[in-house]
């Protein structure tokens, strides 16, 4: 057999064996993937099929380790593991390897390892008969679930946390989620419903068609050179490239009828996402060099931030087809293209509410809030094109938290009148004016385009009734895709802009977002605003992020409070879930903002200390500003680790007294150097150390923090539960102590 056609791909269970191998035998990885793809049968592979199963093959990486391989056809092969010698042979009959028949994917257990690692090294001696962890399930239950039927006798036997997490790393990743959802205390038929069946297949699965399977999104695969790559770089800050989770890479690839929409909570990637699909997008476009795809975001810092993990994933010939600017700067460009007189110097935010202010003052007028009164003629006449008194009289007022009568509408709309007069005298704008203003000249744009379709139409195709537009070019449509990342902080304005860039087709809009985490006050309802995505709309619910106990906390701050779904309905964070486990967090009560300041300043400066701190004794705080502040003890042993999860793991970082993370920081969360903040989202140092996460001792434990804002104030949450009593471990936001907590969080916003 020659080479040429081989396929090889390489499963992401065996990636991470990858990673954690000697750099020289990573090394022979590589090489050996060449050599195989060359020639599979070459004297010096070895290839052999193992004793006892028909597809299990394994092949000479170097003296010392063996690829094992499933064979899913005559020239296309799959690496399902990376083993020492002497560990492949002697447990054969181990080695299990099946299709699942609700995801359709391919899974591989070794169950000799999932005995030694998991079961067997059971930390101290247990008491008389512990309570198996999964008894309430039955084996049918637990297959139904997408459990791996070959795991299914050892989630029986776990008794102990510690067994679960362990098996967790070992296991295929629906059979990890759902075992850690039902230990968590979700109900069957919720981990069914949200976790189950978003990567369940519709139709039967042949269990023997491995080829089939090896390309279901199920089967997290890839083909080996950029995996082997990121491995060989001794990271796996880089999995995001190759490894999308089913539900991730089900939507990449979908082709939709129209605009689509990605939700999701904080760190579940929607970002990774909407980088894949614009990838996806530019590799089925025609070859040229134009820049059909918009990716585009709501500031300046994010749309970098953007463009170097694009470069990271599909390098310059990607982002030679994309066209990545933010929303402002795309609009501020629109204006000066059609208005090139147009100098004004543009005025942000604040200044904007110190005008309004000097107007109010000026006309004596202290009837009304500078604020609410910008909020208003952003949002809503700004928001909404409204052109008169008699529009704004009708315009719909969806999120504005307070409602105004017939006669304070005049009062308002004779005010901002007199405010866009003013600003006008003065020679300033202000961004919302700009993005008004685009949105009017691109929908105008979009029109001609229409009439110049109709009348092509009319005359049966013919293409001679092609306009030139202002500049002389074709007038066309901007581009052919638009992706959008945080749709959440968009304006109207904005998004009428985006429409009218782009035609109304197949994958025209992609947005990813997620309104827990809005920041500024733009609630939009898409559908008015020409955007129709009912149908189109997907939740991602695997926080890659935040561990499950981080996670627990933070949706319990969360509270009652409602929050939109993008298009006039609610959108909960029903599913929203971690495999990543680490320390319980505390909370701590405050008394006010300032004080919940100082706290997170002092948070952050022990870290920075703790880092550095060379002195030995470990500290012994008294208040939590003493513990806060406390100089770290100078052995130089605190550093905080990136530590993974697991059983073995977290005893030996408790040694150090370091509060386990089971999160490891992705190398790109250095892009949230905006006004975000908050356990949910994971800053770097927040990912890094955990939010909250405290250097010593018990006393000394993590904070959860909340971030966004509420959607109907648009008041920034308070980033420290405050005035809380601590959420006992296990507490169900229904219980008294949980209601507390969401209380008094709400109630600070
Ligand atoms: N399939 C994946 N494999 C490995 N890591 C992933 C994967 N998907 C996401 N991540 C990691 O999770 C982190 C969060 O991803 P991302 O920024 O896309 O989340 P997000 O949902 O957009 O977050 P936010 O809501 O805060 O904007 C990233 O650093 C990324 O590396």
């Amino acid at each position: 057999m020659t080479g040429k056609n081989v396929t090889l791909r390489l499963l992401d269970k065996a990636d991470r064996e990858i990673l954690k191998l000697p750099r020289p035998v990573k090394g022979a990885i590589y090489d050996f993937q060449h050599k195989f793809k060359t020639n599979p049968d070459s004297a010096g592979l070895r290839l052999k099929q193992l004793q006892g199963h028909d597809k299990l093959h394994s092949a000479r990486v170097n003296d010392e380790y063996r690829a094992l391989l499933l064979r899913l056809a005559d020239d296309d092969w799959l690496i399902v593991s990376v083993k020492h010698r002497k560990d492949v042979y002697a447990h054969l009959d181990r080695l299990t390897y099946s299709v699942n028949r609700v995801t359709g994917g391919i899974e591989y257990v070794d169950l000799q390892v999932v005995q030694e690692e998991v079961l067997a090294p059971s930390p101290a001696p247990e008491p008389a008969a512990p309570q198996p962890l999964f008894a309430a399930w039955s084996e049918q239950q637990l297959t139904d679930l997408g459990v791996a039927p070959s795991l299914v006798p050892v989630v029986a036997a776990l008794t102990t946390e510690d067994q679960l997490l362990g098996l967790v790393e070992y296991a295929p990743q629906l059979t990890g989620e759902v075992l850690l959802a039902l230990y968590d205390g979700k109900a069957y038929d919720d981990v069914l419903e949200q976790v189950t069946a978003p990567v369940a297949v519709p139709d039967p699965v042949d269990p023997e068609d491995y080829r089939a399977a090896a390309d279901r999104p199920a089967t997290i695969v890839t083909t080996t050179d950029d995996a082997l790559r990121e491995a060989l770089e001794g990271e796996d800050f880089g999995r995001w490239k190759v490894f999308l989770h089913p539900t991730q890479a089900k939507l990449v690839t979908r082709d939709y009828s129209g605009p689509a929409r990605v939700g999701g909570g904080p760190g579940t990637g929607k970002t990774i996402v909407a980088l894949h699909r614009v990838r996806h997008l530019v590799e089925r476009l025609p070859a040229g060099r134009t820049k059909p795809v918009l990716l585009t975001t709501y500031n300046k810092n994010l749309a970098a931030d953007l463009r170097s993990r694009l470069l990271a994933l599909g390098g310059e010939a990607l982002l030679s087809r994309v066209e990545i600017s933010h929303v402002d700067q795309l609009a501020l460009r629109t204006v000066r293209e059609a208005e090139p007189g147009n100098r004004k110097r543009i005025v942000d935010e604040a200044q904007a509410v110190r005008e309004w202010r000097s107007l109010l003052d000026e006309l004596g007028e202290d009837g009304w809030d500078a604020e609410f009164l910008h909020d208003e003629w952003t949002q809503v006449i700004l928001g909404q094109a409204v052109t008169s008194r008699t529009d704004y009289f009708r315009a719909r007022r969806a999120g504005r938290g307070r409602t105004v009568s017939r006669a304070e509408r005049a009062e308002i709309w004779q005010l901002a009148e007199r405010f866009a007069q003013r600003l006008d005298r003065l020679g300033v704008q202000t961004w919302d004016q700009i993005a008004e203003r685009a949105a009017q000249l691109e929908a105008g744009r979009a029109r001609r385009i229409q009439d110049i379709e109709r009348r092509r139409e009319e005359a049966g195709g013919l293409d001679n009734v092609h306009v030139a537009d202002g500049s002389g070019g074709w007038l066309r449509y901007r581009y052919r895709h638009i992706v959008v990342d945080e749709a959440q902080d968009l304006r109207p304005a904005h998004w009428k802009m985006l429409r009218a860039m782009t035609a109304p087709d197949r994958n025209d809009l992609f947005l990813v977002g997620d309104t827990h985490q809005r920041i500024y006050k733009n609630q939009v309802t898409l559908g008015s605003l020409g955007i129709n995505i009912r149908g189109r709309a997907s939740k991602l619910s695997l926080s890659y992020r935040t561990t499950r106990q981080i996670l627990r906390s933070a949706l319990n701050v969360l509270g009652e409070e409602t929050y939109d779904d993008l298009d006039g309905s609610a959108e909960t964070l029903a599913g929203y879930r971690s495999v990543l486990s680490g320390a319980v967090p505390n909370l701590h009560r405050l008394a006010d903002w300032p004080d919940e300041r100082e706290a997170i300043a002092a948070l952050i400066e022990s870290w920075g200390r703790c880092r550095t701190s060379r002195s030995p004794s470990p500290c012994r705080p008294t208040t939590w500003r003493a513990r806060w502040r406390t100089r770290c003890g100078s052995t130089a042993s605190w550093r905080w680790r990136s530590v993974r999860t697991g059983p073995r793991r977290q005893r030996r970082a408790h040694r150090h007294d370091v509060p386990v993370q089971g999160a490891r920081v992705p190398a790109h969360d250095h892009r949230r150097g905006d006004r975000r903040a908050g356990a949910a989202r994971g800053r770097p140092a927040a990912a890094r150390h955990g939010p909250g996460a405290l250097p010593h001792g018990d006393a000394a434990r993590p904070v959860p923090a909340v971030r966004g804002g509420h959607a109907r104030t648009g008041q920034p949450r308070r980033l420290l539960a405050r005035g809380a009593e601590p959420v006992p471990e296990g507490a169900d936001r229904g219980t008294a102590a949980g209601r507390g907590v969401i209380r008094s969080a709400a109630g600070s916003g």
